[in-house]
Formats: C-alpha cells, structure tokens, sequence
C-alpha cells in the first residue's frame, strides 16, 4: 500500500522525484520538485516547493517530451550541472572544474521526430510520445520547437489524412535547415504518383525544398518531391545533409557545443592536426578547421558523403573518412600525428574506442556527450589512465527534458620534467 505522504529528497535522472516510503521502498513519482510533501498516489503535492513554476505549455503532463517546466530555471539549470559533477565523480574524477550550465532557450529547437497516428475516423495524431505510454499526444502547440516547424504541425495533418500510404502510424521527422524546413516521411505505405503530385503541392505551399520517404523500419530513403537545394553552413561551409540527419538540437546548443569544444583545444602551431570522431555532417570539423587541419571519422555513409563533399569544396582542410569506429576503433599509433582529439559519440558512448585513447600520447581530448551514463564509464578509463578534467561544460540542449549534454576537456599531465 502506498503511504499517505512522503516529501521528496530528490530528483532521479529520469526527472522524477525519489522518494522514501516508511517500509524502505523508492517511490519515483512525475511532476514533483524536491522538497515537496506529496501523497504519491496522484501524485498530489500537499506543500508546494518555492520553485515551482507553472508551466508555460498545454499539453505538459501527457506529453513525454518535457517533465521539468514546472521548475524554475536557476534550480533547474543548478540540477543539470550537478548532474554532470556527480557523473564525472562516479568517473574518478571528483573535484572537477564544472561550469554553470548553458540554457538554451524556449522555442529553438530545429529537429523534432513526430510520431503519427491515424485514428479509425481517418484523422491524424500528430505529437510526441505520451509520458510512459505508446500513445502518442496529439500536440496542438509546443514551447520547445522551433515556431516555424510549430506551424506545420495542421498543415501536415490536413495533408496526411489524404495520404492513402498513411494506413495506420508512421513519424515525420522535421529538420531546419538554412534553406527551410527538410522532411522525411516514414510511413506504412508508399506514395503512388498522385500522391507524389500532393506532396509536390505541400512543399510549394508550405515552403519545404524537399520531401523524402522511407518505410517504417527504415531501408532506402527516396526523394518524393524537391523544389529547391536543402542546405545548412557550419563555420560558413554549406553542407547538403540527406534527409533526418543528425543536427544539434538547437542552434543556440550548438554554438555553445562549438565555443566549449574551441575553448578546449591546447595551442596548435601551424602544421598541427586534429581528429575528430563521429563528425556527422561536419558540424564540428568546420568550426576546428578555422584552427587546424581537421581528419574526420564518421560511420554513416550519408553523412560522410554530405561532409566530403562540402570538406572538398571548402578547400581541403577537412579530411572525411568512413570508418565504424566501434568495429575498428583508431589505435593508440594512429593517433600519435595528432595534437588533440575530439569525440561526439553516439548516446551509447565510445567503450572500443576509449581504450586506445587512454594509452595514447594524445595531450588532450574533448568529449562532447549526451549520455552522462556512458560518460561515467568511458571516463573511468581515462581516470585510471592519469587523466585529469581541465573543464566540463554542461549544456542544455533538451530544454525541460532530463537529458544532458556536455563538453568535457581531458588532459593528460606533463610528466615531471618535460
Ligand atoms: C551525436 S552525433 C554527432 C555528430 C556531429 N559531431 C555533430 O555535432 O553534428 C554522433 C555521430 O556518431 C556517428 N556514429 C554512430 N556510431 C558510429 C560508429 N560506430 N562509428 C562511427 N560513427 C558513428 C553517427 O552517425 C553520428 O553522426
């Protein structure tokens, strides 16, 4: 049986408030603040925390893509950074030198994969994931995204419901480029001509250059209607990125990702080269080329064709090599050439490659992560290896989510007289 009340001690790294009941159990409980007395069942807070805000949106609660707006910023931000600490400390790493966190800010977001759904009167669902739930929260606004993606979600709906390759689900997964929004279908049919001249219609309408299809479970992405080229600059390198690539969440996050990854590099004389691992479309190795010659490693064969192109137009500094660094991680000996190294992995971490950079004779690496999880794990082995933190950077690049980004800047000490 639950208890009448429990106050909360803190919050989980899923956002829930965790809780003790009088037998001993953990209680993790939505939509709860430190401090607060709460009966769990509901929950329902009996006396409110003097941080609580309301939140700013309609559908917070159901929807499963926020669960702290009801937090002031100042608290909120504090937690991340915390967060960060306690990963680092888990790590080995105690004292770290962790900076304030980066908020970016409501209404940036550029990339949004929207669930879709179509109910039995042949209207479409359209929002993110419900909270805990299969469903899907049929959104009619949202506080995170970008205003201009925000404004397609009727116009997307009004479309889909004429689309008979929509049966029954499917996801639109919504980018923002320089060019305007990029949209890539996923549905459970394929569109027949007609519906190509439909999607042709919409993307005139609504200003989109570009469509493109796959099925659900992925396989071979197609072009179903292009108006115009689908672009985004980084350091004012164009880059064509295939649909549903992988950008930084925000712009704001992104710049923020940049200044810290810049921030940590040690100085490089002229002919010094940096590594960059999981370049993705290059939004990194732009920015590093303005520093240095840049070799960029990157497993998506979309991707690394979009950044060796762009790499070999903007006159060669960026080198891009396809290469699954999980199956064939760099060794120690070819990273000896390079004066630092930086790594964005995926949210699964980098654990076959960080053995060789731990015994490496790189002077410094720069982590961005979006997993504190892995971060820990990937971090113990640079700890147990005399790795120190010069600096670790919070970002928060999912406003209102729990999710954490982060730069952390590695330095290996100089032996004693060099
Ligand atoms: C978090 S994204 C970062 C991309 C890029 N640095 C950026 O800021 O846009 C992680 C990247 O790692 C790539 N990746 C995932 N697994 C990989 C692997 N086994 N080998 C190489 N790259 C991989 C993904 O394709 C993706 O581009």
């Amino acid at each position: 049986m639950l208890p009448v009340q429990v106050t909360i001690e803190a919050l989980g790294a899923a956002g829930d408030g965790v809780a003790t009941a009088p037998d001993g159990a953990r209680l993790f409980l939505p939509g709860v603040l430190p401090g607060e007395v709460v009966r769990p069942e509901g929950p329902v807070v009996l006396s409110p925390s003097p941080e609580r805000v309301a939140p700013p949106c309609p559908h917070f609660g159901p929807c499963g893509g926020c669960v702290l707006q009801h937090w002031g910023i100042p608290p909120y931000a504090a937690w991340k950074r915390d967060r960060l600490a306690e990963a680092l400390a888990r790590a080995g790493f105690e004292d770290a030198p962790v900076a304030e966190t980066r908020v970016t800010p409501p209404a940036t977001r550029r990339r949004a994969d929207l669930a879709l759904r179509r109910r039995p009167d042949g209207s479409v669902v359209l929002g993110f994931h419900s909270r805990g739930s299969g469903a899907v929260e049929d959104l009619s606004t949202c506080h995170v995204l970008d205003p201009a993606l925000v404004a397609l979600f009727e116009p997307l709906r009004a479309l889909l419901r004429g689309l008979q390759s929509f049966r029954r689900e499917g996801s639109a997964v919504l980018n923002l480029l320089d060019t305007g929004p990029d949209l890539l279908l996923r549905l459970d049919g394929a569109p027949g001509v007609q519906e190509r001249a439909a999607l042709a219609a919409f993307a005139a309408a609504q200003g989109i250059p570009r469509i493109a299809g796959a099925g659900l479970k992925g396989g071979a992405t197609e072009t179903l209607a292009q108006l115009g080229s689908a672009g985004i600059a980084f350091a004012g390198v164009s880059v064509a990125p295939p649909p549903g690539a992988f950008l930084q969440a925000t712009p704001q996050g992104e710049a923020a990702i940049v200044a810290a990854v810049l921030e940590g590099l040690p100085k490089l004389t002229g002919k010094a080269r940096i590594a960059e691992l999981h370049a993705g479309l290059g939004t990194l190795s732009f920015p590093l080329a303005e520093r240095a010659r840049v070799a960029a490693f990157e497993g998506a064969p979309e991707a690394v064709a979009a950044l060796d192109a762009a790499a070999r137009k903007a006159g060669g500094r960026v080198t891009a090599t396809r290469r699954d660094l999980a199956r064939q991680p760099l060794s120690a000996k070819e990273l000896e050439s390079f004066a630092a190294l930086v790594l964005d992995p995926p949210f699964a971490g980098a654990a076959e490659q960080m053995p060789a950079l731990a015994r490496s004779a790189l002077q410094r690496i720069i982590y961005v992560s979006c997993n504190p999880t892995a971060l820990t794990r990937d971090g113990k082995l640079l700890h147990a290896a005399g790795w120190r933190v010069a600096k670790a950077t919070p970002i928060d690049q999912f406003l209102w989510s729990a999710q954490l980004e982060a730069v952390v800047v590695f330095e290996r000490p100089r032996a004693r007289g060099k």
